[in-house]
């Protein structure tokens, strides 16, 4: 998926320069930020692009459970719909990847085996992020051992927050390096942000850079576990983010919201944000991912409704 970045290997050589770098970006205009995902999100689309909109969606979604209570028969069963989201309904497309934590990868790997649907973990210490860098590089290890296909690691946003660039940059190169495969096949890396402790869109746009920099196959605004989560000002800052990435290194970042993202008008909207903001070349589900534990019902619900003229209630389909 990924290329090295060439240009920008010097930035990171020490804090001092990676300080530099970050600060130097150009500044968010946070009420155009504002102004610009409310505009767009009021967009209107016509039904026959609202059908088309809803499968793009759904096989954007990564299908998501982090619960504590979380149990291998709750992840078969997750894994079953992330095949086959409506069982009445052969023509619903698979979903992109079931996300769960580390212990339960092998459930998923061996639910999901020779489907398509990939399977992700988090990792690092998810949500917080606070313990030290071998226990993160070691629970990395242990999902991708178990066969996960992505990984969606946390930023240290108190280093991130006490300027402390160097140690998140590290830190993100050290999970990256364990996702990395014998037969060449490494696990894609999802870099988390969590934008909701980032305070401001300017720290939002140099963590974006931070973590491509370091690697990142993905960038993610959120764990879901803190609010706000994926708003759409944050995803257009991202999506900003990497395709001036793009343009200047030549390489595809993807972006995934998460937390929050409950209704196919929000799925809508995010859609019509990368059109707008990134680009069409995003809009598929390897550079563009919908992390959410319950948007696939709503998803089914309205694309039944389109089929059919009527809603199928929300007891239709089976708990996300
Ligand atoms: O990565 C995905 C999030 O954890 C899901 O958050 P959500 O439960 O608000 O959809």
């Amino acid at each position: 998926m990924s290329t090295p970045t060439t240009s920008l290997t010097e930035v990171a050589s020490s804090g001092a320069t990676l300080r530099a770098f970050l600060h130097g970006l150009p500044g968010v205009d946070r009420v155009g930020a504002d102004q610009r995902a409310a505009t767009l999100g009021t967009r209107s689309i016509k039904t026959t692009a609202k059908a088309k909109a809803i499968d793009l969606a759904i096989s954007m979604v990564d299908l998501t459970t982090l619960e504590g209570a979380d149990t291998p028969g709750k992840v078969r069963a997750m894994c079953a719909k992330a095949v086959r989201p409506d069982p009445a309904d052969a023509s619903v497309p698979k979903v992109a990847a079931v996300c769960v934590y580390p212990d339960l990868v092998p459930h998923a790997v061996e639910a999901l085996r020779g489907t398509g649907v990939r399977v992700a973990s988090v990792a690092t210490g998810f949500p917080s992020g606070r313990t030290s860098l071998a226990v993160k590089v070691d629970d990395t290890a242990l999902a991708v051992a178990s066969g996960a296909d992505e990984i969606d690691m946390v930023i240290d946003r108190g280093a991130f927050l006490a300027g402390d660039y160097l140690t998140v940059y590290e830190q993100i190169v050290a999970v990256k390096a364990a996702c990395a495969r014998k037969d060449g096949e490494d696990a894609h890396l999802k870099v988390i942000l969590e934008t909701g402790e980032l305070v401001t869109y300017d720290n939002v746009r140099r963590a974006s850079w931070l973590a491509m920099v370091a690697g990142a196959d993905f960038i993610k605004t959120s764990t879901g576990k803190v609010a706000p989560a994926a708003t759409l000002p944050v995803t257009l800052v991202m999506l900003e983010a990497v395709r001036d990435f793009r343009d200047r290194t030549g390489r595809m970042v993807g972006v995934k919201p998460a937390g929050g993202i409950r209704t196919t008008k929000d799925a809508i909207k995010n859609l019509v944000l990368v059109n707008e903001t990134a680009g069409p070349d995003w809009l598929t589900a390897e550079w563009f991912r919908l992390g959410a534990s319950s948007l696939l019902n709503d998803l089914l619900m309205q694309r039944t409704k389109l089929t059919t003229g009527h809603y199928a209630g929300p007891d239709y389909f089976t708990l996300d």
